[in-house]
This record gives structure tokens, sequence and C-alpha cells, in this order.
């Protein structure tokens, strides 16, 4: 048949889990799946009982120089393309059901009959484990996927014949029939396997195994846990030392329950028949010893290139890893700059906001939040504020006089005036058009009065020079108020600051007046 030739990948050993045999679900094929499990397990049964209802125990076979029957067991080959194809536990059930009825049926104790039923998943078992760690393609269609499918199935089957201890021990059999059946019974196992199981798999195992794969989740190659590997290994190597201590064991018992040679006759046949068992033994462990090479360099190329390409996708990993935090990086340091500048730009505004743009001194509103506060601390500290208001004197005239232009070189030599002739502490804002608002912490009347007299006198002597044009004789009048004696709030000081003020320009202009005169 032409089959579309799938990965190896697809043709490994990958269990199906069990729950889907009672997961809900409208698939048709796991509908499929089901059904023939269910007639599988039946199968198994009815096959396990008729065995021994027909009193069938094989083929004579004379190997390793005891009389056999190579013990042929239908189920096993039913159970072992299960447990292959779709999973351990899908033919592992029914291979202990079978073989439980059966042990029932021939009179076996139900106490050793539940343990003796045990032997087949245990061979099953070292199947499984087995193709899960070498990950090599189940179907023997390969010589290397043949060489491994053999010793595999040698080695379950020493596992899978452990069960032959139980019946010769339950059967009450001699050490001659004992060896006799342990040789019958794994030879069986392995035989039935190698010429029923191995070319079915070979046929039909692609096509169910692509189904199969089909139902599973796509997955890399995953490493196995140590543990796994470990018990592996040790499954392998312990079932080639059960093998060659049982046979040896057996085979000792047999030959002491047999008679002493009487006679020449006798010695050559003892002679012969250990002569036959050594051969056996040894062509068995020579193919034993290849088998095992071959599967630890497969073992060993399939896991470093496991490890390889892991190391691989790692580097790669990594390297992006590397170049996403340089990217990170940059994005950060992009982040930080754009912050600082929102943090400049922030500042500008605040500042912008409190600040005259024309003479660059505290606005109004900066006033009206800044003066309350200043009035606070000095309450607390028990000290004095004073608060001027300052008018320039005929303003009006500059402008028409000199032009806007001149009038705002004015107020702007006005207030570097003011700011050159206030101490740290102090306060200066521009309050409307032409008029000024100082805030003095600390100074009284008299101080405040000395203070404007001398800004008079500089102003006074200012030379203000704009397109060729020169200004200077210029004066102003202030009001004076002094916290906490003219007003104990902004607004009061103010007013009183202001009345003053009206007064001084009323009396002439060119002077300053004090709130508490009025
Ligand atoms: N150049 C200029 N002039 C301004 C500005 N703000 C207000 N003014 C002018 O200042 C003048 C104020 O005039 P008035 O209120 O009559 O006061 P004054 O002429 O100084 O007279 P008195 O205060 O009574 O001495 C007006 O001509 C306003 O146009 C400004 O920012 N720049």
């Amino acid at each position: 048949m032409a089959l579309p030739p799938p990965s190896p990948h697809v043709l490994r050993y990958r269990p199906l889990p069990l729950s889907l045999l009672w997961r809900r679900h409208g698939d048709q094929t796991l509908t499929g799946l089901r059904l023939a499990w269910w007639v599988s397990l039946a199968a198994s049964v009815l096959l396990g009982l008729a065995t021994v209802a027909f009193g069938w125990s094989g083929l004579s076979l004379r190997f390793g120089g005891a009389n056999l029957h190579l013990t042929v067991y239908p189920p096993l080959t039913l159970c072992t393309l299960w447990v292959l194809c779709v999973g351990f536990w899908w033919g592992a059930i029914p291979a202990y059901l079978a073989t439980l009825l059966l042990a029932l049926q021939a009179g076996m104790a139900p106490e050793w009959a539940v343990v003796f039923a045990l032997s087949n998943p245990l061979g099953y078992f070292v199947l499984a484990v087995a193709y899960r760690a070498v990950q090599m393609p189940v179907p023997p269609r390969t010589g290397s996927a043949v060489l491994f499918f053999v010793a595999v199935a040698f080695i379950a089957s020493v596992f899978g014949a452990t069960g032959s201890f139980i019946w010769s021990y339950t059967g009450q059999v001699g050490p001659e029939a004992a060896f006799a059946i342990w040789q019958g019974w794994w030879l069986g196992s392995f035989l039935q396997t190698l010429v029923f199981v191995g070319p079915l798999l070979a046929w039909l195992g692609p096509q169910a195994m692509v189904w199969r794969d089909a139902q599973l989740p796509r997955h890399a190659d995953q490493l196995l846990p140590r543990w796994q590997l470990f018990a592996a290994s040790l499954l392998g190597v312990g079932g080639v030392l059960i093998f060659l201590w049982l046979s040896f064991h057996l085979g000792r018992g047999a030959w002491s329950a047999l008679p002493a040679p009487t006679s020449a006759d006798d010695a050559r046949r003892l002679l012969q028949l250990v002569n036959e068992y050594t051969l056996a033994v040894y062509w068995i462990i020579t193919v034993l010893t290849l088998a095992v090479l071959f599967l630890g360099h497969h073992f060993f190329t399939h896991w470093t290139g496991a490890l390889e390409r892991a190391r691989e996708r790692t580097a790669v990993e990594r390297d992006l890893a590397v170049q996403r935090h340089h990217e990170a990086e940059l994005a950060r340091q992009e982040l930080a700059a754009r912050i600082e500048e929102i943090q400049l730009l922030q500042a500008q505004l605040r500042e912008q906001a409190v600040r005259d743009p024309l003479t660059g001194l505290y606005n109004r509103r900066h006033l009206q939040d800044a003066l309350p506060r200043e009035l606070k601390r000095a309450h607390r500290a028990g000290a004095q504020v004073a608060v001027v208001v300052m008018d320039l004197d005929h303003f009006k005239r500059v402008n028409d006089e000199h032009g806007h232009a001149m009038g705002d070189h004015v107020l702007q030599a006005v207030a570097d005036l003011l700011q050159a002739q206030t101490r740290a502490g102090d306060f200066c804002a521009r309050y409307g058009g032409e008029e000024f608002c100082l805030v003095l912490p600390g100074a009284s009347a008299s101080q405040t009065v000395a203070r404007l007299h001398l800004l008079q006198q500089t102003y006074a002597e200012l030379c203000v020079e704009h397109s060729g044009t020169r200004l200077n004789g210029l004066g102003f009048s202030a009001g004076v108020a002094v916290y906490p004696q003219d007003g104990d709030n902004d607004s009061a000081l103010l007013n009183a600051a202001d009345n003053a003020l009206y007064r001084a320009k009323a009396e002439g202009r060119n002077r300053i007046c004090l709130a508490a005169k009025a």
C-alpha cells in the first residue's frame, strides 16, 4: 500500500490519554476508537479464556537443552499493538483483565491471580519506557527500527515472563519443568512479538500513528526528565541481568534434578545438554550485546542532538533577550529625556503663570497667593509686614509724548530698580498698568518710608533712553500699610495702602503716605 511518508516525529511513541475513553467529545473518529478498544478488550478476554478452555499449550520445541512448549498467547499480540500505537494503558488494561480471568479459570488462587496478571503489563511498561526514552520510530521499517524493536521486545519478554514463576509455584511443578516453562514463556512471548506484532506494526503502524498524531497537540521534542532516562537504562540493564541470572539459576536447578549419570552415554547426554544450554545463552548474549551497543549509540546521538537543538534555541532566545534589553534601555533613556523636557516645560509654564511678561516681576495673581502666606508667617513670628502700593506719576504723559514703547522701557527700568533695591525675602509685583506692589517682611513704617525715599531719589536720577530720546526726572507716589496695625489680612492691607496712595496723589504726587496717618 502506498503511504505518504509520515515524519519520524509522528511515528514515535506518544501516548493518547486514556481519559479519551470517557471524555465527552463529538468527534466520530474518537467514537470509533472507543468502540475498537471495547471490542479488543472483549476479544482479549475471550481469547485468553479460550487458551485455557481448549488446553492449548503452544508449539513443542527443544531450546537451550530443554524440551519446551512455545507459549503463544493471542491477547499479547493485540494488546502490544494497542500499547505501541495508542499508549501504555490502552494495552495494559485488556492484557491484565484477560490474564486475570485466564488464571482464575485455570484454578489459580485469586490472591496469586491478581499478581500473576501484572506480568504482561510489566513487559508493556518496559516497551513504553524504552520507546519514550530513545524516541525511535515505532514501526520496524528501517534497519535501526527493526534492531531496536528486537532488542526491546526481548527485554520486555523477559519482564513479561516473570509470571511463569507464579505459574510454576502455584502449579507445584519440579525444577526441570519450571525451567522449561520459563524458557517457553519468554521465548514464546519474544517470538510472538517478532512474528506477529512486528509485521503488523510495520504494515498498519504508520496509518494508526498518523491518525493518533492528529488527536494530539503538536510540540517540539522535549527532553526527558533525568529520572526517566535513569529508569529506562535501569530497566534495560536489569532485564538482561534478570535473564542471565534466571537462566543460570533455573538451568542449574534443572540439571541438579536429573539422576546422576551412571554410564558414559548418560555423561555424554548431560554434557550435550549443558553445551546446548550454554550455546543458547551465548547467542542470546551476543545478540543482546550488539543490540545494547546499537541502542547506546542511538540513545546518545538522539539526546546529544536534542541537547544541541535546545542549546541553539537557548542561544537564539538569549540573543533576542539581549536585543530586547538593549531596545528597552534605549526606550527608557528616550522616555527619561522626554520626562525631563516635560518637567522643564511644566516649570516654565508654572513660572510664566506667576510672572508679568513685560517686567519679569511677579503678577497680581501670585501676589494674591503669596501675601496671605507671608502674613501667616509674620503672625506666627509676631513680626510686622509692610505693604506698599506705588504708582508712577503722570505716566500717561510719557506714553503720549514719547510713545508706548518708551512707556514700556520706563516700566522695565522701574522693575529692574525695584529688584535691585529690595532685599532677599522682599517681594515685588506688578499690581496694575503702572502700579507696583512691594511686600517687605519685618519692615516697620519708618524703615519702609526711608527705603521708598531712597527709591524715589534713584528713580528721579534714572535716565531712560529709547530711540535717541532720553527721559529723566521721573517720580512716583506710594501708599504704605503695615501689618498688623493697618489691617490683619491681605485685602485690608492692600485697601489701606491703596487709600494712602490716593492721598499721596491728591496731595500733589511724588510723595509717600502712611495708612496710619489717614
Ligand atoms: N507703555 C505702557 N503704558 C501702560 C501700560 N499699562 C498701562 N499704561 C498706561 O499707563 C497710563 C496710566 O494713566 P493714568 O491712569 O491716567 O495715570 P497717570 O497718567 O500716571 O496719572 P497719575 O497716576 O494720576 O499720576 C495709561 O496711559 C495706560 O495706557 C503698559 O504696560 N505699557
